[in-house]
């Protein structure tokens, strides 16, 4: 791709953009939020057009003029959002729109052998006759790899595809994606992992600011090097917890608490001026905590005390009333207005508490409480009239963070507070949290980054199959003791102790 121009109103995505992709390789790219990477795929799989620019494929000229054109050319995309539908089987989504005619049970079973020797070529964990909605996030992901090779793909774009993903499944798909790569195969990997860089690319492209800025052999370049050239200046990543005093006051006490599907008798305590990181596997029930609290699913038994009080929280607007925000994992359910401008979401939650005066929203200091946001938070953004909805899928994580930091709650849980966000605006998450910490708030942050959990908690709870299986201290914790609680087995413990 080369001299590739892209406008949206009132933005420049790309200018004098280029790419290119030999056959056989793993291209890695990467870029800040909103430095205009999914954009430029969008071009490449004929979803969006491009103002100017042009493509070449093994030397021909082409221009994608829609997904299905792009599907015909051979290249696929997988978007973050997978594109299944959960109530047909693993065959019935990987061949939607080409069924075999015929007589419905033959249909099937031919669907199934073919779905079938596509999943054995790729070795997969998944069996064609089994419902998408009963997978795994990890599985589904397969079940588009495997639909995307079923086009005869030869260029396959992945965007963001480890965001759900625990190490053992972003191993599994690095090695599928080695597997896919033949002579005449290329790979685009968009990912804000750095370490997940140098384990599957063969080359790294950089942009910035929709500008083409370099290409790196990943087998010569030092990640700092990547990241310099990404944020255009050197970063510092010296922030850690500050001390907490162990006689803080405990703000948080929760005892016995249990869900009907996955919580068996959680304990948890979290002081003021504290971060306590909750780790575990997926499916550990770590989400599952941040929810039952804020009252966004049901418990069966809890007792919660809020500075010796006892509370009951029935839903997450009940859990703001009592100063707790939660900042939620899943990025459509983020709590964000699409169709506002980001300054109406950043003040939303604090209309009542911080903007108003005499029934009036004093809209001025709103803004100026936005400006102040996108500034910190360095929200790629026009200004802080723009919709919500054409942000970066990253900047659009930093809105609904900033939402909650505006808001001045005494407690904070946040799941997955910087999925999908790039390493500079990273760097200003954590002096934030650290900040807040400072002041005397009490977060509670889960992650499934190891080390982001390591580097920013005072305290680690670890969690498995529903149950806490350990808690260790800033001081004691390595990734191998979270490890060692995590993949515990509570009933085994239980026998071990007996
Ligand atoms: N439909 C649209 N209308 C207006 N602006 C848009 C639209 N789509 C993208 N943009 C803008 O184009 C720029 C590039 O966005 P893009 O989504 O390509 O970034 P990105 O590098 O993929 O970011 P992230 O890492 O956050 O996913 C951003 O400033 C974004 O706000």
């Amino acid at each position: 791709m080369r001299g590739i121009v892209k406008g949206f109103p009132g933005v420049r995505a790309l200018q004098d953009m280029r790419l290119s992709l030999a056959g056989g390789e793993v291209l890695a790219l990467v870029g800040e939020n909103g430095a205009g990477k999914s954009t430029l795929m969008k071009l490449l799989s004929g979803i969006h057009t491009p103002d100017e620019g042009e493509f070449f494929l093994d030397g021909r000229r082409v221009r994608p003029r829609d997904p299905r054109h792009a599907q015909e050319l051979g290249i696929s995309i997988i978007h973050q959002e997978f594109n299944l539908m959960p109530d047909l089987t693993v065959a019935q989504n990987i061949f939607i729109g080409r069924e075999p005619r015929g007589r419905f049970l033959l249909r099937d079973r031919e669907l199934n052998s073919r779905a079938g020797e596509l999943i054995e070529r790729l070795g997969l964990s998944v069996r064609p006759e089994q419902t998408v909605g009963t997978l795994t996030v990890a599985q589904q992901q397969m079940v588009e790899i495997a639909k995307a090779l079923s086009y005869d793909a030869r260029i396959l774009i992945m965007d963001e595809p480890t965001a759900a993903l625990n190490d053992a499944e972003v191993a599994a798909l690095h090695d599928l994606i080695r597997r896919f790569v033949q002579p005449d195969t290329g790979v685009i990997y968009v990912s804000h992992r750095m370490n997940e860089l140098e384990a599957v690319s063969d080359r790294i492209t950089v942009i910035r600011d929709g500008r083409y800025v370099d290409t790196l052999n990943t087998a010569e370049a030092t990640m700092s090097q990547v990241i310099t050239r990404m944020v255009g200046r050197e970063l510092t990543t010296d922030v850690g917890p500050e001390d907490v005093r162990e006689d803080r006051e405990t703000v948080l006490n929760v005892t016995g608490l249990c869900t009907k599907s996955l919580l068996r008798d959680v304990n948890l305590r979290l002081r003021q001026g504290e971060i306590l990181g909750l780790a575990g596997l997926m499916g550990a029930g770590r989400t599952e905590v941040a929810r039952a609290l804020v009252g966004a699913d049901p418990v069966t038994s809890a007792e919660v005390t809020l500075r010796g009080r006892p509370v009951r929280v029935s839903n997450p607007a009940d859990a703001a009333g009592h100063g707790i925000g939660y900042l939620s994992e899943d990025r459509k359910q983020l709590g964000l207005l699409l169709d506002q401008d980001v300054s109406s979401n950043i003040g939303l939650g604090s209309l009542r508490t911080r903007f108003q005066s005499f029934g009036f929203v004093r809209d001025k200091a709103v803004r100026a409480a936005a400006r102040e946001s996108v500034e910190s938070l360095r929200i790629r953004t026009p200004s802080e009239n723009q919709l919500v909805k054409h942000l970066s899928g990253g900047n659009q994580q930093k809105v609904a963070l900033a939402k909650w930091l505006v808001k001045d709650c005494e407690i904070l849980i946040i799941d997955e507070p910087t999925r999908g966000i790039d390493v500079g605006a990273k760097e200003e998450i954590y002096r934030l949290l650290n900040d807040l910490a400072q002041e005397g708030k009490s977060i509670i942050m889960v992650s499934s980054e190891l080390p982001e959990l390591l580097r920013m908690s005072h305290r680690i709870v670890v969690m498995s199959e529903g149950r806490v299986t350990g808690e260790l201290s800033a001081e004691e914790a390595t990734q191998e003791k979270v490890m060692h609680y995590a993949t515990l087995r509570p009933e085994s413990e239980r026998a071990d102790a007996a």
